[in-house]
């Protein structure tokens, strides 16, 4: 168990807005961290902190060295049959961070997507459009985009809100998965509490401008 990240006496604002503060935390790579809280308490400002997309405004977010995080942001499902899109082009999107330019997909970049595509049981989807796939398999296809350069920790924001009872414990066991036999921590955002109950080691209330740790089981 290692830790990867490091929050202290961490305080966001949006201009003069105090958005969150006081934030105390550890993420470390056995971590399972469901987070809950009431529409505008600031999780998704917490993430966008958490990916460096937003500046603290005192405290500080140590990194142990590079750490990877995958994200998988709220998906907007398409029903666009003729977005241009193919499935195995969005999931090299997510090996294109690590690259200087000119960013150019690889033999072995190929390889690797291809890799991903078959672990999540969508590699005969690899040259169909996204349009033409089902919430279900392009849910996969974004999720195989933040896994596929090995992250140490993956993001998931509301990631299950448009999917059937069904697809969503497949979902979850993939997760489930992901976290056991590569090591990469969670934290999953959801408003679905009985899935944080379910799947999370501890759950992150975000409340009232600030943050609480608690062992799973002992949140109402
Ligand atoms: N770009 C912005 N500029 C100013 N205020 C913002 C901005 N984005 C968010 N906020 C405010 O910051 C607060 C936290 O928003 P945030 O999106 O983090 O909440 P959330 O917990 O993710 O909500 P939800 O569950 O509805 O997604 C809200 O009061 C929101 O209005």
């Amino acid at each position: 168990m290692s830790k990867l990240i490091e929050l202290d006496d961490v305080q966001i604002n949006y201009g003069k807005n105090v958005i969150l503060e006081h934030v105390n935390f550890k993420v470390c790579s056995n971590d399972y961290i469901g987070v809950v809280g009431p529409n505008g308490a600031g999780k998704t400002t917490l993430i966008k902190a958490l990916l460096g997309l937003m500046p603290v405004t005192r405290g500080s977010i140590a990194y142990e060295g590079q750490v990877k995080i995958g994200y998988l942001p709220q998906v907007i499902l398409s029903n666009d049959h003729l977005f241009p899109a193919k499935v195995s082009e969005i999931v090299g999107i997510g090996l294109l961070g690590e690259k200087r330019y000119p960013k150019r997909i690889t033999i072995g970049d190929h390889k690797r997507i291809d890799e991903m595509l078959e672990r999540l049981d969508i590699l005969s989807f690899k040259n169909r459009r996204i349009g033409d796939l089902s919430g279900g398999q392009q849910q996969r296809v974004y999720l195989a985009r933040a896994l596929v350069n090995k992250p140490q920790l993956l993001i998931l924001d509301e990631p299950t809100s448009a999917l059937d009872p069904k697809i969503r414990s497949d979902f979850f066991r993939l997760i489930e998965e992901f976290h056991q036999t590569d090591e990469t921590a969670i934290i999953l955002i959801s408003h679905d509490m009985h899935a944080i109950q379910e799947h999370a080691k501890t759950t992150m209330v975000i409340e009232r401008n600030t943050v609480t740790m608690q062992r799973n089981g002992e949140v109402k």
